[in-house]
């Protein structure tokens, strides 16, 4: 049972609630996206299920047990939430063994995961020289140490040029593929569209959705045809007649499982005039951005207009 069962999580720092009543699974197999405004509490419920902080409030498993019960934690869990936590003056081979020989795993994984992340041919290199990209790759290499089936990554993307952006996604897909748990984090709906199978929301520390990428691509209820016409009712019982669920909002039909040029169509044929006809399509950052619009700790104001000339 490779998942990470939140329960119920609450963390309260003096007078900030970071993360309260969090409850959710992830599962193997996919890539679950963990997706919130800035301050929504993802970087603390990461901390707190790798058990770095402690809950005030819940409990979190790992494959079915608490993290302080884990027989070895990094055969268990990996993990990327901090690249600069490395020693800048050690090659990457060196930090890598180091991490290995503290947790009894073999010295031939360090070359496993060196090959596995593209470094082999700089594991020689001082970590101090690395780029940003290559020590994202340095602390998904030490991640995977343990071949765990469980990783997580707290804004694994975050600064990185499209080529690193690039094979992170390919990376964490091919790791799920593999059949192990990916849980990532971001606070971008446009970022997990292209990465995650599952998405869990939340805002100012609760949980605001948990469901597949399906559901939010589909948008199910938010994509409609708005269409005005002179002769409202009449349509909307041709419409309706057809298969169409059709609501009357204001001086217009807002039109739900029916594609805009079949209305058109059906409109022309029984000679009903139409004054507006609009696909309303909800893309993905629109539903985003409603669904956490209440969450958002600091909303941009005004833009300040610089006076120099
Ligand atoms: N050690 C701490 N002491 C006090 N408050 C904290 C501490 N850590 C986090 N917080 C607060 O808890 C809230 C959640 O922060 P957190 O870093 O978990 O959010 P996040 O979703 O990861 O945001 P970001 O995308 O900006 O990293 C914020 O309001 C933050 O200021």
């Amino acid at each position: 049972m490779t998942t990470i069962e939140v329960q119920d999580l609450t963390k309260t720092y003096r007078t900030t609630t970071a993360v309260s009543r969090l409850s959710f699974t992830v599962r193997p197999g996919r890539v679950t996206g963990f997706l919130g405004p800035n301050g929504a509490g993802k970087s603390t419920t990461m901390r707190m299920i790798l058990n770095l902080d402690h809950p005030t409030n819940g409990s979190i498993r790992i494959n079915g047990r608490p993290y302080t019960q884990l027989r070895d934690p990094l055969r268990a869990i990996g993990a990327l939430l901090d690249a600069k936590a490395a020693h800048g003056g050690r090659s990457a081979h060196n930090h890598l063994l180091c991490l290995a020989q503290s947790n009894g795993i073999s010295a031939k994984r360090v070359g496993q995961v060196l090959d596995q992340v593209g470094l082999a041919s700089v594991a020689t290199r001082r970590i101090g020289g690395f780029s940003l990209g290559m020590g994202q790759r340095l602390g998904i290499a030490a991640a995977m140490l343990g071949d765990p089936p469980v990783l997580m990554f707290d804004e694994p993307v975050n600064g990185l040029d499209p080529e690193g952006i690039m094979w992170i996604r390919g990376f964490m897909r091919a790791m799920a593929a593999e059949g192990r748990t990916v849980f990532v984090s971001s606070h971008l709906m446009s970022e997990m569209a292209l990465t995650a199978d599952h998405l869990i929301v939340i805002g100012k520390g609760r949980l605001i959705k948990d469901a597949g990428m399906a559901e939010f691509v589909g948008g199910g209820t938010e994509s409609y045809v708005r269409v005005r016409s002179p002769e409202p009712a009449e349509l909307a019982s041709l419409l309706t007649d057809r298969g169409a669920e059709v609501s009357s909002v204001d001086d217009h039909l807002r039109v739900r499982k029916m594609p805009a040029a079949m209305i058109g169509d059906l409109a022309a044929a029984r000679g009903i005039p139409l004054h507006e006809l609009v696909a309303q399509e909800t893309s993905l950052e629109a539903a985003y951005m409603a669904m956490t619009k209440d969450s958002v700790e600091y909303h941009l104001g005004t833009p300040i207009v610089s006076e120099r000339k």
